[in-house]
């Protein structure tokens, strides 16, 4: 597994508005002085909208630099050596349309192939594996546009495991899917000697992680065991907001938004 480090990362981004009629330019903190040493090999990232569970992943393969603080993966800063990360770490979108750029999926998965294979007949064989191992061979050359959103994530989630990255980072990778899919993501995910780091509001791919850390405004609330840390969430959606709890290591719930 790769050893992921986050060091005092705080991410702050500008705003037009300056706060309280102050003359400076304003800043909105979307990530509070996070620290976490992240190693094992499964973990997911849950939290209320907005609370920031994507900019923390897209930090990992530096898709969003810290304003302060690093992130480390194996050494590697994601910043300094932004290539060589990338390399390491695939990263599936949301949305998988910002992410397949061919025409067809078979076109999409051999662009992925194309610094590993570089014989054709070789690429496209090994194209046909991946698909195949997704159940996409029958929708490998239809439009991605034709596609089902269901279909296209698995579609964008093949083309980025298409080259073995050392770390897989999705973000809500489950949000198209329906039941049967669901299970077939889960059990893909379950089978891959790849660290995965997933955020999801779904706390039953949740609850297959080895550790499950909740955001809540920008800040770690709680890094657990998946029980716990579900739990923890759960409890946290259920508190009024702007009220004090004490729920484990819970800080003061001060941000607005549901769970
Ligand atoms: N580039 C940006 N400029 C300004 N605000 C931003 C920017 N990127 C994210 N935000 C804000 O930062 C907060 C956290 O966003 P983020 O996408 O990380 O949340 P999330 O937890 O992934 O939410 P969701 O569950 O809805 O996907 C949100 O309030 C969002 O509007």
């Amino acid at each position: 597994m790769a050893r992921i480090e986050i060091d005092g990362v705080s991410v702050a981004v500008p705003v037009d508005e300056p706060v309280g009629g102050s003359a400076a330019p304003a800043s909105k903190v979307l990530l509070d002085r996070l620290g976490a040493s992240l190693t094992e090999p499964r973990i997911a990232v849950v939290g209320a909208n907005g609370s920031g569970k994507s900019t923390l992943l897209r930090l990992l393969n530096g898709l969003v630099e810290p304003s302060s603080g690093s992130v480390r993966i194996d050494g590697l800063d994601t910043v300094r050596d932004g290539r060589a990360v990338r390399r390491r770490v695939g990263f599936v979108f949301t949305d998988p349309l910002s992410q397949l750029v061919m025409p067809t999926g078979r076109e999409d998965v051999e662009l992925s192939l194309r610094r590993t294979h570089r014989d054709r007949a070789e690429r496209a064989a090994a194209a046909q594996a991946v698909l195949d191992r997704f159940g996409l061979g029958a929708l490998a050359d239809q439009s991605v546009y034709e596609l089902s959103g269901g279909e296209r994530q698995l579609m964008a989630l093949a083309a980025v495991l298409a080259v073995g990255p050392e770390v897989l980072v999705l973000d809500e990778p489950s949000t198209l899917l329906d039941l049967r899919n669901r299970e077939l993501l889960r059990r893909t995910l379950a089978g891959l000697d790849q660290q995965v780091i997933l955020s999801t509001h779904d706390l039953e791919l949740a609850l297959d992680a080895d550790r499950v850390l909740v955001i809540e405004g920008g800040r770690i609330a709680y890094d657990g065991t998946p029980s716990e840390s579900v739990a923890f969430y759960r409890a946290l959606c259920a508190a009024p907001v702007g009220t004090l709890r004490q729920l484990g290591t819970a800080r003061q719930r001060t941000t607005a938004g549901g769970c």
